[in-house]
């Protein structure tokens, strides 16, 4: 789309191009290490191990396999395409490349720092030790900075690691987290089906945390609702919600357009909670009916601390510059726009509190900066 520049009284917001999108700095917290594969490594990985299960060994075919079963309006079907990716993911070579290429990927991207999930006790079918993973996915993570580095992009990675709701090792893996905090381990949470499985089960390992002064997360409020949401709150004590879409039910707006908080909504608004949003993701799990009626729109009008994440890049064909792209074509967002989502999601970060201020300060804010004074001089300044 064309730029327009200034006029008289001041600078008329500008459509990001593609290309700004995908320079401009980028903050990830929401993305799962087994839904990012690239197609090409999963094949590779399962001629190495000898898994004969997958739907297609052509990568381009793969991606859209991935793509359109993820697709189906169920997280529990959406979740099932995971089977695969896992499978290939249970040796520490086979962690290892798969964690360096995630951080190239997003690297090449614009993501300047991002926290990648994964649940450790998914990967111990081959031997591995929970301590062997979580090592194997840091030593992959550190191997990609530096190749990013080399290409020239700046990224720092830090791992969450992921206990799954239906399963009953939450509070060893709340352990593992701990040991490992500071060594690459930003946090915890919990994932997968959500209805069923509700976050108070797993109160130990929350308590355990917070006994820590540990940070963690919970998937809530996707596929189920409100209460999901005010268990992880108030029952666990979340420091940030995982999607948490479903707030928008406890949000009404009258005919005249005005707009009324219920008791949870306005708790979580002024409380900064952190929301991680995943618009494509919700789409298709059937969280969200199309990028224009997201809540998300809704949502950064009203001032919640908003954020925009990819969850599976594998699974949704996305990335942050496309998940960026699709909000931009629906509610006509800017650069002023993008940049408030990216210091939203770094000042919720599981990082010390001086290096997101330094991250914010000394990397997003002049990237900004930068990208929105080239229409002065008619190109990049670098
Ligand atoms: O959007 C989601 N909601 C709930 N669980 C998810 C989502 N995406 C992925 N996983 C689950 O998290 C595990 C660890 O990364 C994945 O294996 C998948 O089962
Ligand atoms: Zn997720």
């Amino acid at each position: 789309m064309e730029n327009e520049i200034a006029t008289s009284a001041g600078v008329t917001p500008r459509t990001p191009t593609a290309e700004q999108i995908r320079r401009a700095p980028k903050v990830l917290l929401h993305d799962h290490l087994d839904g990012g594969l690239r197609p090409q490594t999963i094949v590779e990985l399962a001629a190495d191990c000898g898994y004969r299960d997958l739907p297609t060994t052509d990568p381009v075919k793969l991606g859209e396999w991935f793509r359109e079963a993820a697709d189906s309006g169920s997280l529990e079907r959406y979740l099932e395409t995971f089977a695969h990716t896992c499978a290939v993911m249970q040796t520490r070579e086979a962690l290892v490349r798969v964690a360096a290429d995630c951080a190239e990927d997003l690297a090449a991207d614009g993501v300047v720092y991002a926290e990648i999930r994964y649940a450790p006790e998914q990967h111990l079918e081959a031997g591995l030790s929970l301590e062997e993973v979580v090592e194997a996915v840091n030593d992959g993570f550190r191997q990609g900075e530096e190749r990013a580095r080399e290409a020239g992009h700046r990224i720092r990675v830090r791992a969450l690691l992921t206990a799954m709701r239906h399963a009953a090792r939450s509070l060893e893996i709340a352990e593992l987290a701990n040991a490992y905090r500071d060594r690459g381990v930003a946090g915890f949470d919990i994932a997968g089906a959500e209805a069923g499985h509700p976050p108070t089960r797993h109160l130990d390992a929350f308590e355990y945390l917070k006994r820590e002064n540990n940070h963690f997360t919970i998937h809530a409020g996707e596929a189920f609702g409100l209460p999901s949401i005010w268990q992880a709150l108030q029952w666990c004590g979340a420091d940030r919600l995982g999607h948490g879409v479903r707030i928008i039910d406890d949000i009404g707006t009258a005919g005249d357009g005005s707009v009324q908080l219920g008791r949870l909504a306005a708790y979580v608004r002024d409380r900064r909670i952190p929301l991680e949003m995943c618009p494509t993701s919700n789409l298709q799990t059937g969280a969200a009916d199309s990028y224009a009626e997201h809540p998300i729109g809704l949502l950064r009008r009203l001032h919640f601390r908003v954020t925009v994440n990819t969850d599976n890049r594998l699974m949704s064909g996305t990335s942050m510059s496309r998940e960026f792209e699709h909000l931009i074509g629906a509610f006509g967002y800017t650069l002023d726009d993008m940049q408030w989502f990216t210091v939203n999601a770094m000042k919720s970060a599981f990082l010390p509190f001086d290096e997101r201020l330094a991250m914010i300060n000394d990397v997003i804010k002049p990237g900004y900066a930068e990208l929105k004074a080239e229409w002065l001089f008619g190109g990049s300044l670098v």
